[in-house]
């Protein structure tokens, strides 16, 4: 744009004062944030600290410091791994809410923690503590990581307030006693009762398998929407570019916005077009959503969201899992074969702060996944896309480029148009030696070092076992021990690992 006139000149610096300003004031806002709550500490307050990796952990600690100061306490709410030596010594009351992920480890905002402090001895003799520990029965470290800190705490002299409450897949009934000892505690019987998980119904608008022909198991694209959106009047979102749709709603359950939506398949579409459509509930690239299958709907099953509002549809990459026996996985077996299209699918979505773009929204991207993993940075890309940011990176692994490249169309159109920087393919069995995500990332360290000097982020879905490491380990050699924890512990290396 070129402003020709002095008062638009004048009224250009302005706005560029104001943006400045607000941009300076961020880590202000945040330095101040962090100084109130640990004021909170020093006046007698009680700290809540939550190792959560996908955000279930962190909403019970929300709860638990709402609860507190509800009954006039002061609390101060971080991540563990922002407590230090100092913080937990001068401390007389904690709260810790803590998930287990890996085989019993800690989750990534309790890695340091772990790494840190629970492997030395740290006299606690002041602090009066409560763990409530967030995990699932069926692995074999239930509740590792939150058992693990009991026990470090009560060994380095800390009085237990009360005994550590396991909490099996979220379920309320487990949770419930931690809720009582807390209301007991802050002398607030009369605390409002924490909310339970919503599930609403969500259409099953289309699925299409995304890999026929592949060696490894089939891969489905789904697209929802809130159950009676589609017979509303809806603004129209672009459709995403492959959309070959071999299933879709039966005709009377498909809105005119809908086909309208398929109609415009494949035609390019001005970013001015992604309007949020009036009653798509809000969430951001990066969030989850649970679904509660048919069959076992006291235990949902969480996945990655590929789409944002702005597509006008909630978009899923769901595997089908098949058991030694030849019967399918509970939930991707109904997502994917037995749920019809047209259907409803009990849905709920889970807002997922680890892996937000947030402050990294205006800086360059590193993405860097396999297999299903696609489905959190398509998410990424397509907000990048939507607000005009290019400055993307994406590498990617999966079995086969003949059937394995997911989105591949989408993604070479987002290269020709400039929103894709650059994409390293890792096919692991196009040649005769194997090939990983992480080795092309090794190949590419100079690079690598490169957009991080320039403020890039780094965003890791997929694989836990394999990938997520194996791309650890890589950044981890090519950049070093101490810039990889100062990139995790400033917000700029990310990961939804599974
Ligand atoms: C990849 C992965 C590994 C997990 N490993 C364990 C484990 O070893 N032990 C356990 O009790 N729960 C394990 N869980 C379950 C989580 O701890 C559980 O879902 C928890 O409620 C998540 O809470 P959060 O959202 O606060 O992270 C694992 C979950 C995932 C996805």
């Amino acid at each position: 744009m070129i402003v020709t006139n002095e008062l638009g000149r004048l009224a250009l610096a302005g706005a560029c004062c104001v943006a400045y300003g607000a941009i300076c004031l961020i880590p202000w806002r945040h330095w101040r944030h962090r100084r109130a709550n640990a004021g909170a500490v020093a006046a007698g307050g009680w700290i809540v600290a939550y190792a959560s990796q996908t955000g279930i952990g962190e909403e019970l600690a929300q709860q638990t410091a709402a609860t507190l100061r509800l009954a006039g306490i002061a609390v101060r709410l971080c991540e563990l791994s922002d407590l230090d030596a100092a913080a937990l010594q001068g401390a007389e009351r904690a709260l810790f809410i803590a998930s287990t992920y890996g085989e019993g480890d800690a989750p990534d905002g309790g890695a340091s923690f772990a790494g840190k402090l629970m492997t030395r001895d740290l006299p606690l003799p002041r602090l009066h503590y409560a763990v409530l520990a967030l995990g699932d029965s069926s692995y074999a470290h239930f509740c590792g990581f939150g058992r693990a800190l009991d026990a470090w705490l009560a060994a380095q002299g800390a009085q237990p307030l009360f005994p550590r409450v396991d909490v099996d897949r979220g379920a309320t009934a487990d949770i419930a006693p931690w809720r009582q000892h807390l209301s007991h505690m802050a002398g607030t019987s009369d605390a409002p009762d924490w909310e339970a998980p919503a599930f609403t119904p969500w259409r099953l608008a289309a699925r299409r398998l995304l890999n026929p022909g592949s060696a490894g198991a089939p891969v489905y694209h789904l697209e929802l929407e809130p159950d009676g959106l589609a017979d509303e009047e809806v603004p129209v979102g672009p459709a995403p570019r492959e959309a070959a749709f071999t299933e879709a709603a039966s005709v009377g359950s498909v809105s005119q916005s809908a086909k309208l939506r398929r109609s415009a398949t494949g035609e390019p579409q001005g970013r001015e077009s992604l309007q949020p459509p009036g009653r798509l509930p809000a969430w951001q690239s990066g969030d989850l959503v649970q679904v509660a299958p048919a069959a076992e709907p006291d235990r949902p099953r969480e996945y990655s969201i590929a789409s944002i509002p702005a597509d006008g549809r909630l978009h899923l990459l769901v595997r089908l899992l098949r058991h030694a026996d030849g019967s399918t996985g509970v939930a991707s077996g109904w997502l994917c074969e037995q749920a019809g299209v047209g259907g409803l699918v009990p849905l709920r979505l889970r807002q997922h702060r680890r892996f937000r773009l947030e402050d990294n929204a205006t800086q360059p991207l590193i993405l860097i996944g396999n297999g299903s993993g696609i489905a959190g940075l398509r998410g990424h890309l397509r907000a990048r896309v939507a607000a005009g940011q290019g400055r993307n990176w994406l590498l990617f692994g999966e079995r086969n480029r003949a059937h394995d490249f997911h989105y591949g169309e989408e993604l070479a159109a987002w290269q020709q148009e400039g929103l894709l920087a650059r994409v390293d393919l890792a096919f692991s069995r196009d040649q005769p030696e194997r090939l990983y995500v992480q080795d092309v990332l090794r190949q590419a360290g100079d690079e690598l070092r490169a957009w991080i000097n320039d403020g890039a982020a780094v965003y890791v879905c997929g694989s836990l076992e394999g990938m997520a490491g194996g791309v650890d380990r890589t950044l981890r050699d090519l950049l070093g021990d101490a810039a990889v924890d100062a990139l995790a512990s400033a917000g700029r290396y990310r990961r939804d690992v599974y």
